[in-house]
Order: C-alpha cells, then sequence, then structure tokens
C-alpha cells in the first residue's frame, strides 16, 4: 500500500517561506491527522470528484507493519517511537501521586501511523449505548447526533457477515455494505469462556450484540443496554466468543487504513495521501471586516525538516485525535496579509484558546476559546491478577528466554501460514460484560456497602461499569507478565465525573503537550471503582472460573484480595488505576456557553474554515470503546461537510 502515498512533501506543498503562488499546494480541504476518523472522512469526502482532499498524517503506514495486522501483537509497537507517541500525563494527586503514564515509560500507546489508534488497539467493536448520543444531541442541541439518526454512521462504516454459528445476532440491525468489517477473532480462551459462564452464574444476562438499540433484555434484573456478552449456552463445547472485532475473513486486523485507504480509493486524482508529514500550524487570514479564516497548514517531516505549506480553499479539518487536536490549535499564527499566500508574512505567532495560557506561553490570541483542550476525559481502569491452574495462558509472548522466543516463531509461522490459525489471532480482550454499579441485583448493598452519590450513566439503560477478562495478566501496559499462566479481570469506570485538561508546555508543536486527566479526583469515581473491583474479586469466586484460580495470595496476585475492607480496596484502585486508552472531549461539540469548541457541523466556534473531527469532539465519553463512535464520528463529519460544501449536489 506505500506505494500509493506520497512521502515528498514537495509534492503537495511549497516551502513556507516562498512567495511562489503557484496552486500545487492549492487544495479544498485539507484533512490533518489519517488517524481512526480522518482517514474516514478523507475517504468518503473525496468521494465526490468535485472536493479536492489533502490528507497529512504525521506518521507512516500501519498495514505494512506486521504487528499491527497480528491481533494480539499491537503492544510491541508501544516502544517505538517511530510508530507511537510517547507520552506521559501529569503527576496524578489522587492515584497515589504516581507518576501515571499514558501511555507509560517505555509503553506508549498514542498512534503515529495511519489508521491512527485503530491501527494498535485491542479491537473490541463495542459502540457505547444508545442513551449516550441521545445525549449527545441534547448537549448540541441537535437531533442529528442522537441514536436514531446518528446509528445511521455505524451502520455506514459496518460490513458484518451473517454466521451460522451465532445465529442471535440480529442482521438486520447490522451494517453489511460498509468497509470496516467486524467479525470474530479466530481464537478464544478457556479462561475467557469461564469468565462468561462465571457472569451469566452471577446474574448479568447474555447480549449477543451489544451495539444495537434494544434496553435491557428479557428477565434481565439489572437496568442496562448491554448486559453481557456471553456464550450459547452453559455446556462449554457450545461456548461461542461474542466480542465483534475488527477483524477479516483472514484473521488480520481491520483498521480505518485498511478499510477506506484502498487502492481504488487511492487512485482518485482528487485525493493526495501524504506519510510522514506533521502539520505543525494551521495558518489564518484575518480579512478587512475582522473575520478570521483558516487558509492553510505548515507541516515538516520532522522538527529539523524543510517546513512547508498548503492551502485550502475551502476547510482545515483537525483530525489528530484528543491529545493532538487541542494542541495543533493552541499555537498558530496569524497572517495579517490580505493575500496570505502572495508574501505570506506570518507577522504573529497566535493562537487559538483560552487567552490566559496562550499568554503564559506568549502566543498572541487569534480567538478566545477557552474550551480548547479542556474536558479531558478518559476511560480509567483497575486490574486483578490471578494464577491460572492451567497451562494455557500465553505467558512466552512477553518473552523471558529463548525458549519464549522459540514458541513465539512458531506461532507466527502458524498464523502466517495458516490463515490466522492459533493465539496470535486472540484481542487478548476477549469477553467483556456491562453493567450498572447501581443495579440491587449485582451490586446488593451488604456486599456492596460503599455509597455513590450520583447517577452518572447516560440513561435508565446505559452502563457505567465494563468487566472484562484479558488471557494474561500483565503490568506495564503488557510488557511485564508472571512467568507462570495468569489471567485478569479488570473494572473499567465507564463514566467517570472526573475531568481534566491539555495544556501547552511551550509554544513548539514538537513537545508533547501537558496532558492530565486528573483521575479519582471525584469521589464517585473511587467509589465505583472500589464496587467494580469488588465484582472481579466476588467473580473471581464464582464457578468455573474459580476452580481454574490459585486462590493462594502468592506473588502478589490477587487470589485473596477478597478479603480486604473497602478501605484496602480504595489503596489498591488508587494505587493500580490506569488507561484504557480512551481520551476524549478536549474539543467538545457543546455551546459556546457551556465550555464547546465545535458546534453540530464540528465548525470550531468563531473561525472560518475549520472544524475538529474526532473523539475530541465527543461532548461525553460513551459508555463503551471509542473507535467505533470515532469512526463513525468521521463518517458523520464527510457527510456534513460534503452537504456544506457542495448543497446542491
Ligand atoms: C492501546 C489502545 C487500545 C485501545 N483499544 C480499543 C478497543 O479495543 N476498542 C475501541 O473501540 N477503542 C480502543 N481504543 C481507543 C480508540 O482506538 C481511539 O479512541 C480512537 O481510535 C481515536 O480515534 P481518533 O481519530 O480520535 O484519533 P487517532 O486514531 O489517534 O488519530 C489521530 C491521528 O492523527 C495523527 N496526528 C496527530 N497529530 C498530527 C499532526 N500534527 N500532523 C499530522 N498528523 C497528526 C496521528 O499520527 C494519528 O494517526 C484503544 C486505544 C489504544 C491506544
Amino acid at each position: 500500500m506505500t506505494k500509493y502515498y506520497i512521502s515528498d512533501l514537495s509534492k503537495v506543498g511549497l516551502p513556507a517561506a516562498s512567495t511562489d503562488d503557484s496552486n500545487h499546494n492549492t487544495f479544498d480541504v485539507i484533512v490533518v491527522g489519517g488517524g481512526t476518523a480522518g482517514c474516514a472522512l478523507a475517504a468518503r469526502l473525496s468521494e465526490d470528484p468535485s472536493i479536492s482532499v489533502l490528507l497529512l498524517e504525521a506518521g507512516g503506514s500501519g498495514t505494512s507493519l506486521l504487528f499491527s495486522r497480528i491481533p494480539s501483537a499491537y503492544s510491541k509497537l508501544f516502544k517505538n517511537p517511530k510508530h507511537v507517541f510517547q507520552f506521559y500525563t501529569e503527576p496524578q494527586t489522587d492515584a497515589q501521586n504516581e507518576k501515571k503514564f499514558w501511555p507509560r515509560a517505555l509503553f506508549r500507546p498514542k498512534a503515529k501511523m495511519l489508521g491512527g489508534c485503530s491501527a494498535i488497539n485491542a479491537q473490541m467493536a463495542q459502540y457505547g449505548a444508545p442513551g449516550d448520543f441521545d445525549e449527545w444531541a441534547k448537549i448540541i442541541g441537535d437531533d442529528a447526533w442522537n441514536w436514531a439518526n446518528f446509528s445511521g454512521s455505524f451502520k455506514k462504516f459496518e460490513k458484518y457477515t451473517a454466521s451460522t454459528s451465532y445465529p442471535d445476532v440480529d442482521i438486520s440491525v447490522k451494517g453489511s455494505s460498509g468497509p470496516v468489517e467486524v467479525g470474530y477473532n479466530s481464537y478464544y480462551s478457556e479462561s475467557s469462556k469461564d469468565f462468561v459462564e462465571s457472569c451469566v452464574k452471577k446474574g448479568i444476562p447474555m447480549n449477543h450484540d451489544f451495539n444495537t438499540t434494544k434496553g435491557p433484555n428479557g428477565v434481565n434484573r439489572i437496568s442496562m443496554w448491554s448486559s453481557c456478552l456471553a456464550l450459547s449456552g452453559t455446556d462449554s463445547n457450545s461456548v461461542r466468543p461474542f466480542t465483534v472485532t475488527y477483524i477479516n475473513k483472514d484473521v488480520s486486523r481491520v483498521s480505518t487504513e485498511s478499510a477506506y485507504l484502498t487502492p481504488d480509493v487511492l487512485a482518485r486524482s482528487n485525493l493526495k495521501v501524504v506519510i510522514n508529514a506533521s502539520v505543525t500550524k494551521v495558518l489564518f487570514h484575518k480579512s478587512g471586516d475582522g473575520e478570521t479564516k483558516a487558509v492553510g497548514v505548515e507541516f515538516a517531516k520532522d522538527r529539523n525538516g524543510k517546513v512547508w505549506r498548503a492551502k485550502a480553499n475551502e476547510e482545515v479539518v483537525l483530525c489528530g485525535g484528543a491529545i493532538h487536536s487541542p494542541q495543533v490549535s493552541y499555537p498558530i499564527k496569524l497572517t495579517v496579509n490580505r493575500s496570505p499566500f502572495n508574501t505570506l508574512q506570518l507577522l504573529l505567532l497566535s493562537g487559538v484558546g483560552a487567552s490566559a495560557h496562550l499568554k503564559e506561553h506568549k502566543i498572541p490570541v487569534v480567538h478566545d476559546l477557552p474550551g480548547v483542550g479542556q474536558n479531558l476525559v478518559d476511560h480509567p481502569v483497575v486490574d486483578f491478577w490471578f494464577k491460572d491452574k492451567s497451562k494455557l495462558a500465553p505467558s512466552f509472548m512477553v518473552p523471558s528466554g529463548p525458549m519464549d522466543l522459540v514458541k513465539t516463531i512458531k506461532w507466527v509461522a502458524l498464523y502466517l501460514l495458516k490463515n490466522g490459525a492459533g493465539i496470535l489471532g486472540t484481542n487478548w480482550g476477549e469477553a467483556a460484560s456491562f453493567v450498572r454499579s447501581d443495579d440491587p441485583q449485582l451490586f446488593p448493598r451488604d456486599e456492596y456497602p460503599i455509597q455513590v452519590a450520583k447517577d452518572s450513566t447516560s440513561g435508565p439503560t446505559s452502563p457505567d461499569l465494563e468487566i472484562f477478562i484479558t488471557t494474561l495478566a500483565y503490568k506495564k501496559h503488557g510488557a511485564w507478565t508472571w512467568g507462570f499462566p495468569t489471567f485478569s479481570i479488570h473494572a473499567c469506570l465507564l463514566r467517570p465525573l472526573s475531568r481534566g485538561a491539555v495544556t501547552l508546555k511551550s509554544d513548539s508543536p514538537w513537545e508533547h503537550p501537558a496532558m492530565d486527566p486528573k483521575y479519582l479526583t471525584d469521589r464517585d469515581d473511587v467509589a465505583r471503582l472500589v464496587k467494580g473491583g469488588r465484582f472481579c474479586l466476588n467473580l473471581a469466586r464464582t464457578e468455573p472460573i474459580s476452580s481454574r484460580i490459585d486462590h493462594t495470595d502468592a506473588e502478589g496476585l490477587d487470589g485473596n484480595t477478597y478479603l480486604k475492607s473497602d478501605e484496602e480496596l480504595e489503596k489498591i484502585v488508587r494505587d493500580r488505576v490506569q488507561t484504557l486508552y480512551h481520551p476524549t472531549s478536549t474539543c467538545r461539540m457543546a455551546p459556546l456557553a457551556e465550555g464547546g469548541v465545535v458546534d453540530s457541523h464540528l465548525r470550531v466556534y468563531g473561525i472560518k474554515g475549520l472544524r475538529v473531527c474526532d473523539a475530541s469532539i465527543f461532548p461525553e465519553i460513551v459508555s463503551g470503546h471509542t473507535a467505533g463512535a470515532s469512526i463513525a464520528v468521521g463518517e458523520k463529519g464527510a457527510d456534513i461537510l460534503k452537504a456544506d460544501l457542495r448543497p446542491n449536489k
């Protein structure tokens, strides 16, 4: 695929300082960031041959990387700065004041490649709850974003192929002709099967498809939308995984690069996809009547590379993700020249954001927009580790000696030669359940005495906790494991109330911004995670998974942690809390008066020709995994732009 991409920046840009006014660097729309949403947006927009599109991506191709394609191997990329941005959060004062990494040291999963995080994520295709999107529509005051309407964008990207193995999935509600294949991974571990059976025993009803409109199903004793992705029966021979993943028939990851940037799309004369092109600035033009318009961007290969510029006739769309989109918006140059690309005198380093913050970094203010970078929210997760009595856990995948490497090579060969066969086909997060922490059946007061003050869900049928299993227990985001079989059960807080921010550390686009998610600053977040943690521990003592676990309290594992008090559990929560890699909402789609950055057409308030289209626009974080909604935002963004730019088509 790499052959279709442009890596010579002079092919689409002019030197930043040049006074050349030729048009080879002029496009109708410039998309900044070829990630999860960006690839979808650029591909859909360029379906209209009258719209010329330039897509600038900081990294290279994700599909060319074997570790991205093999479902289980993505974490092997985390250490490579060429493919993954290396971020740290600010110290988290409510999480034992530890420096929490986002991604953490030696382990940095914020993708820098085409496909973005869809190229390195765990592929779990659960999109959130219908109530989330009804809440979005209410916040922004536009029904186009409610579930009834926005669900069309999910269906549009989806390609689900019906299978007799999954007769309970209602295929009439699934997309069947979109570019993004969703299906089932080839590998499903024994521990995940046991997890699902134990969830059912605990009272979580089965849910054969997380992504439908239906609310609590059947005799469901819990009030939630998505209950448990589960098995078709309790007989383990009939167990089937129900975790839908972004996967194709060859058991290869489906990213938005592989799905949308196909050879026929890349052959379009009105689409240019450029790799290794980091946008360093958005360029603005201020007209005589005081209107500020985005008119182009500057970009470079790296910090020391030559700086180029391209012109946008109509729109610049930021798709850099929830960390980079606000960062790119901050340090922008304002051209006050009336013909910006004739003499292009970039007179003022300027910015869009809170004026006080911009002034702190001596960045003159283009537009005072206090919401930029604010409202950072992420899903915090706490892991519980168990020793698996079986010999099945794939500990060799975090090699501790030559024998492990030999095993890995054997499995890679099997995967490559036998159509994705074997354990490398696991996406790690094979099974999950979604629950409400206020469900009295699942969380009876005598077992779960800790008090939660506020309902943070998006509606009565939406969950606030996810309980999921990974086939291997690990620390350091997968870089370390015990030298014997293990697995983890995790409690993830789906609707945190704590809010943080992305702010600048300097005016340099090459310096990472400060990310402060402020984990656990809201007391309810701690209480919910204590409840979720205790649920994980109780689940671990429920058959059949209980029999799989060595319950001695050895080697820092959690076989006996259920004996701990809530106070002790709270300490564990604060010690272990980590990111589930779902930052959102830093350029929120919300009314200006409520800290919004974009309106319902994704237009940045107060600036013409500048939009944002990625997970940063989520008005609130979804109660689930964030890739699906990011792709759907890309789809919807394209529909909106096409209609706004070519209203008569
Ligand atoms: C390890 C991991 C596991 C995850 N697991 C799941 C999961 O199982 N299921 C799920 O639904 N979600 C999962 N997620 C979350 C999900 O993948 C993300 O929320 C989603 O992909 C974000 O999409 P985005 O378009 O907002 O940003 P991204 O996909 O991050 O795209 C941003 C793109 O912009 C580029 N870029 C940034 N700055 C610039 C610049 N200045 N110039 C040019 N290009 C730039 C980046 O290189 C990147 O390609 C996971 C994420 C990670 C990291």
